[in-house]
């Protein structure tokens, strides 16, 4: 089995790759979805209320609650595939999460970060517009100090790969089909080897 989980400031890409991973048959299991059903649940809009109760769950039930969420749902996601299995896991944020991922899937865990400048990213999410704060800069600002203080720095740096998205679409596309060929090719052998391009190492 192999986990691939990603990293990344918001608009950075993220659901871009979790695109990749569906067209090529590769389940997906989106952290931020496992928010938003809990936003829902306590009769909220996650448009407008999804950090707040990010981070009242992280109070509730600890550091690695949506990780928690996630496990066994990575679990299913793998079990429901012939041959040897590849999960994609969007959007981890904090080193506890790392290390709740790394305990439950050991080597067969590889992190991925997705990394674009500011500007970039502010102006690809005023196009998408998903979101309240994708409009407004400053809101951008601030949901990506929240994150950051969550710890998601530290977690971009402890990647295993780094895949900058500041060029085409088509191009980061790409990357992303190489990783996951490359992670789906290294199954079963030794781990930091799979990837193409933008090894830390
Ligand atoms: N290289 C690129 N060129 C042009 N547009 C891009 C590129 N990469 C991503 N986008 C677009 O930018 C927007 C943000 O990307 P995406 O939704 O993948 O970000 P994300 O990391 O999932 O953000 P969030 O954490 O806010 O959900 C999307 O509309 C996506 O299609």
């Amino acid at each position: 089995m192999r986990i691939i989980g990603t990293v990344g400031l918001p608009g950075s890409g993220k659901g871009e790759a979790a695109a990749v991973a569906r067209e090529e048959d590769i389940p997906v299991v989106t952290m931020g979805d496992v928010i938003r059903e809990e936003t829902r649940r306590r009769g909220l809009d996650p448009s407008e209320h999804h950090g707040e109760v990010a981070g009242k769950l992280r109070e509730e039930e600890g550091e690695t609650a949506i990780a928690d969420r996630c496990i066994p749902m990575v679990r299913e996601a793998a079990e429901g595939q012939a041959g040897e299995p590849v999960v994609l896991v969007d959007g981890l944020r904090s080193m506890a999460e790392v290390e709740r991922f790394v305990e439950a899937f050991g080597d067969e865990f590889l992190l991925v970060s997705i990394e674009a400048p500011f500007d970039l990213r502010a102006t690809r999410l005023g196009d998408r517009g998903r979101e309240a704060t994708d409009l407004d800069r400053e809101k951008l600002r601030e949901r990506e100090e929240r994150e950051l203080g969550f710890g998601m720095g530290e977690v971009m740096d402890a990647a295993d790969l780094t895949i900058e998205n500041d060029d085409t679409l088509e191009g980061f596309r790409e990357q992303v089909r190489a990783v996951l060929d490359a992670g789906a090719a290294a199954v079963g052998a030794d781990d930091h080897e799979a990837g193409p391009e933008g090894e830390n190492e």
